[in-house]
């Protein structure tokens, strides 16, 4: 059964010859009329390094998909570097833009009538965005990243800008030695090179299966990451054949992104310890999806999956190490042997996730010439800024799974998982923790609040000496509502790092992290001090006991006396529940945000009837 093109709307019938002009304006053919139109939903801009070599490779699939005899237009939507945002009130649009991104692409394909769309995304918050509106769109969607960025090199040690920082605020590093790591912390073009946000994205959308192998761990700067492009716009091809002309709705978005597939991202990611974002953007997705998948199926699924890779800055491995040792699906590979995948799932090149793991898995007899050829995509060094410039190999791949970058599961780091969803009485609703980056040595952690209502306190007060060794670093009235905008705690905790505090004190937020962060830091406690969470009833020198083994973080006082206290808290009316002074401009468009934000629990969505 045929489906009718969206496109007609606008391209078809008499009454359209208004904007059927303006689409031959556009550089629309006679021949395109009645054929599925097709968006190359870009995200290029020269303000981040990880968009900064997109800005042909949209018109180059343009060109490809014209040459197939459709018509593609190109638009763009904007995206944030989050390094650069990160630590001033520049961090507060971060997660919001998310949604504006994803408004931006609905908006763009219902005006204008798309029928299907090639995503190219990249940084922390233009996949998930970009995620957001292919499920609200429910049309043909292939996903193509830029591409991580190579690590640093400095004296023969990889690094990326998360060591730049903790080295700036340690008195202990030369400012000579500063300024070569800083030169030499970002190398290329490209996702900084950790385990950080938009890698773990990147990695997540190839698990669920709306992005084609590699798409997470081949660098931005090889000639493979630009046949992902070329590949991707075969996919879309014959994606929008299948759906619009034999009516095969396999290939749409909600029918790849399922409940099974999430569980599956959801798993690769506790199983490769990504960032704590991914929490919050896969709740959004699915939440997006009509898919119930909630922070109890996280717990749940913490509890069962093995923590089977660290990466940057987890260890001394990159993203272009996880490619080398076989990518996500031999990550994945791995988790089946174990019966941790539902792999009777659908993936946009009409493949199974059980044929893309025999195909893909470099440990399979049945593993294919094709995957050796992506996971062999190596660093071409030295500085580069030109997307697919390098076509440097790999001589071996890392194919041991005892001591390499991907362990089998007999072999895993943690068989409890690298990441923790903990509950208690500061946390009704849950928080998260990545325990890929904490020392098991304080999985069990009682020490001495020192409260801050900011981030900006917070790290005046870490680098000022006020917070000890065994102190639990309370910062809050930086949630979704209270920041606004959760920002990325990145700076207090490398600032922990700096000061040599981070293997002696815990820090509990209601903001959250970016992948950067490691040690015992807990962010996304929900309810959040702004929507009256026992977050903001904590006081200084109040005890407070976390234990990851038991997913238990708790305010040791009484219920009488937190009742009491939030009694008095309440009674503040209109002052209640605030951060009382504090230096921050918070714009008319960030209120406009704070006024529909949800919690984190619930990922952060905007709650509209
Ligand atoms: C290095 C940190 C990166 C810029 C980030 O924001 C994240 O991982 O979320
Ligand atoms: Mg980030």
């Amino acid at each position: 059964m045929q489906i009718p093109l969206r496109s007609n709307t606008t391209t078809q019938g008499r009454r359209m010859a208004g904007a059927r002009s303006l689409w031959r304006a556009n550089g629309m053919k006679e021949e395109h009329f009645g054929k599925p139109l097709i968006a190359v939903v870009n995200s290029f801009t020269q303000f981040v390094p990880g968009h900064a070599h997109l800005h042909n490779i949209g018109q180059h699939i343009k060109g490809l998909i014209e040459k197939q005899g459709y018509f593609a237009a190109e638009f763009n939507t904007i995206a944030i570097d989050d390094g650069i945002a990160m630590g001033h009130d520049g961090m507060l649009y971060s997660l919001p833009s998310r949604d504006v991104i994803a408004d931006s692409v609905e908006y763009m394909c219902n005006a204008h009538k798309v029928d299907a769309i090639v995503c190219i995304s990249n940084c922390d918050k233009i996949t998930p965005g970009m995620l957001m509106a292919a499920m609200r769109l429910n049309i043909p969607a292939v996903f193509v990243s830029g591409g991580p960025m190579e690590a640093g090199e400095v004296d023969d040690r990889h690094l990326d800008l998360v060591d730049a920082m903790v080295m700036a605020a340690d008195s202990n590093i030369s400012d000579e030695y500063l300024a070569k790591v800083e030169e030499n912390a970002c190398p290329t073009c490209g996702s900084c090179s950790g385990m950080f946000t938009a890698n773990s994205m990147n990695c997540l959308a190839e698990a669920i299966g709306l992005a084609l192998p590699g798409n997470g761990t081949i660098v931005a700067t090889h000639a493979n990451r630009k046949r992902l492009f070329e590949e991707a716009v075969e996919k879309i091809i014959a994606a929008t054949q299948t759906y619009y002309y034999e009516g095969n709705d396999k290939v749409l978005p909600r029918s790849i992104a399922t409940r099974d597939a999430f569980l599956n991202a959801m798993k690769l990611d506790i199983a490769m310890g990504g960032s704590t974002n991914t929490v919050l953007h896969l709740l959004a997705i699915a939440h997006e999806a009509g898919v119930d998948f909630t922070m109890s199926d996280i717990d749940r699924l913490s509890r069962q999956t093995p923590n089977l890779c660290k990466v940057a800055p987890n260890s001394h491995y990159h993203i272009q190490d996880v490619n080398r040792a076989g990518g996500i699906l031999s990550i994945m590979g791995e988790m089946e042997r174990g019966g941790l995948l539902e792999t009777n799932v659908n993936r946009i090149d009409g493949k199974t996730l059980a044929e893309a793991i025999s195909e893909y898995d470099i440990k399979r007899e049945t593993v294919t010439e094709d995957a050796f050829r992506r996971f062999k995509s190596a660093p071409g060094g030295g500085r580069n800024l030109v997307m697919g410039s390098q076509e440097s190999t790999f001589k071996v791949l890392d194919d041991d799974r005892e001591k390499g970058c991907i362990r089998s599961i007999e072999h895993a780091y943690n068989k409890d998982g690298g990441l923790a969803v903990l509950f208690g009485n500061i946390a009704e609703k849950g928080c998260i923790v990545k325990t890929a980056g904490v020392d098991s040595s304080i999985f069990q952690f009682k020490g001495k609040a020192r409260v801050f209502n900011s981030q900006e306190d917070a790290v005046n007060g870490i680098l000022g000496d006020a917070v000890q060794k065994g102190d639990v670093i309370v910062i809050r009235y930086e949630g979704p509502k209270g920041g606004p905008g959760m920002q990325e705690m990145l700076y207090p905790t490398s600032y922990l790092k700096s000061m040599q505090l981070d293997k002696y004190c815990a820090l509990i937020t209601d903001g959250r992290f970016s992948g950067g962060t490691s040690g015992l830091s807990i962010g996304h406690v929900s309810p959040e001090a702004a929507g009256g969470g026992a977050i903001g009833l904590i006081r200084d020198n109040d005890d407070i006991e976390i234990d990851i083994t038991r997913r238990s973080i708790n305010l040791l006082i009484s219920e009488e006396e937190l009742a009491e206290r939030r009694k008095a808290e309440d009674a503040k009316g209109k002052d209640a529940w605030q951060a009382g002074e504090r230096e921050r401009n918070v714009s008319k468009a960030l209120k406009a945000y704070a006024s529909f934000v949800s919690s984190a629990d619930l990922g952060a969505v905007r709650l509209i009837d």
